[in-house]
């Protein structure tokens, strides 16, 4: 159960760097019709990401394209980039992947994301793949984003170097996309649908940064043994106050966009998200391509910024608390009280720690989450809290889906388009008459 607190977000409770109160309050008022709107797609069905928490259709179909890809394999490769693979980051994250210290030890298949384009990570990888267990899952929504289709030829010219032959291939791959528009060539399908590669279809009206719960994220998720059918069930109890039609006040999305809104109407440039749990750490990045694409418009929008807890309150501390009160901050504590390692009570008295002594890892954690929300609130800096006593798939739904709504209903209260990215175009066109003219 996620529970949000926000007391100490406000110039009432942490003084001046709070976001005014009375800013909060024109900013609730000013969601309302953002929440009718939203709450009007719901009824006319015009926004499917509403309804898919409760839509199980789809599901059995990434079960059995999970299963192809499990069977054998002991290296999965997910292919595709932003909206295409951050999604599915941040739930194999459940699965232990990408935690610094642990991820090596995560049993098979082991899974590799590509998100980024990187020609030494991926001659390394290349060269280090065992290609006869290892499968491969192409994932971009319009099939012609340029890193997705250079990670896929790389792929195949590495595995007929390995000796394998285009049907072998063929086996080995999973696409994931859009249908081909007639008399348009799509080219992921024009690539891989000749070595006999199936495809599942991406839904077409949900963008790569809103698709993590589609089959974009679940599939890999479902790959990893994840409870797929939880993170639905989870993202359910997000959506269900829009869908009952519920005041701004009574959905904690819609006081969320409102905090966000008047934080950026009293001069917050920059919005921070900081868990406390390592299986979150990912989220961060999902939240910050989710916040940045979808409201980076028109000259508006507010910096996202993805932290860590605790270990960041020995990196970035010092700015968040002495420097310019620019800053809204978003903290997630999971509960760890009584978790993890004991400490043993005779090795912390003889180095003079007896606080530590017969407290376990996850009690400090516990008390550092708490102890900087009220030193942030103390240093008169804007935070909000969410709270949930433990992660799991239900939770994380949860989690996610609260994060979509709140930044769709934050761009309609904006006035801009939180759907589009047209601004994305205008390098990748350039970057494309560069490689063509061998600039660097
Ligand atoms: O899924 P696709 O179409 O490959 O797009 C990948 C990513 O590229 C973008 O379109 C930006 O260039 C993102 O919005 C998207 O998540």
């Amino acid at each position: 159960m996620l529970q949000q607190s926000f007391d100490l977000a406000l110039e009432s409770k942490v003084g001046k760097g709070g976001i005014p109160d009375a800013a909060f309050e024109k900013a609730l008022a000013d969601v309302a019709p953002a929440l009718a709107r939203l709450k009007g797609q719901a009824d006319d069905r015009s926004l499917p990401l509403l309804h898919l928490p409760s839509d199980t259709a789809d599901l059995p179909p990434v079960h059995a394209a999970a299963k192809r890809l499990k069977q054998g394999a002991t290296d999965i490769l997910v292919l595709g980039t932003g909206g295409s693979s951050l999604g599915g980051q941040t739930l194999a994250q459940l699965a232990d992947y990408g935690i610094s210290g642990i991820s090596r030890f995560a049993p098979d298949p082991r899974v590799h994301f590509i998100d980024n384009l990187d020609p030494e990570t991926y001659s390394k990888l290349l060269a280090d793949l065992p290609f006869a267990t290892t499968k491969c899952v192409a994932i971009s929504k319009s099939g012609g984003t340029g890193e997705t289709l250079l990670q896929s030829i790389a792929v195949i010219t590495a595995m007929r170097a390995a000796g394998l032959s285009d049907g072998e291939i063929g086996e080995r791959f999973q696409g994931l996309s859009e249908p081909a528009k007639p008399g348009k060539l799509h080219p992921l399908r024009a690539l891989l649908e000749p070595f006999g590669v199936p495809f599942l279809e991406h839904h077409t009206d949900i963008g790569g940064r809103y698709s993590v719960l589609t089959n974009c994220g679940l599939l890999p998720a479902a790959a990893l043994g994840l409870n797929i059918e939880a993170l639905r069930a989870g993202a359910a109890k997000a959506v269900a106050p829009v869908l009952a039609g519920k005041s701004v006040r009574e959905t904690p999305a819609a006081i969320g966009a409102a905090l966000h809104l008047a934080a950026m109407r009293s001069g917050k440039n920059i919005a921070v998200l900081m868990p406390y749990a390592d299986k979150l750490a990912l989220l961060t990045r999902w939240w910050m391509q989710l916040w940045a694409e979808s409201l980076g418009k028109d000259g508006q929008g507010t910096q996202p910024v993805g932290a860590l807890g605790p270990v960041d309150q020995h990196s970035q501390q010092q700015l968040y608390l002495a420097g310019p009160k620019d800053k809204f901050f978003t903290v997630l504590t999971v509960g760890a009280k009584g978790k993890g390692p004991k400490i043993d009570a005779g090795l912390a008295g003889k180095i003079g720690q007896d606080d530590f002594a017969g407290k376990t890892i996850g009690d400090l954690v516990a008390a550092q989450g708490v102890a900087m929300i009220d030193t942030f609130a103390k240093n008169g800096c804007s935070v909000r809290r969410f709270h949930t006593d433990h992660i799991d798939e239900t939770v994380h739904g949860e989690l996610l889906m609260h994060f979509m709504l709140e930044t769709i209903l934050t761009g309609y209260a904006m006035g801009v388009d939180p759907f589009d990215q047209p601004a994305v175009e205008e390098a990748k066109l350039l970057a494309k008459r560069y490689l063509a003219e061998g600039r660097s």
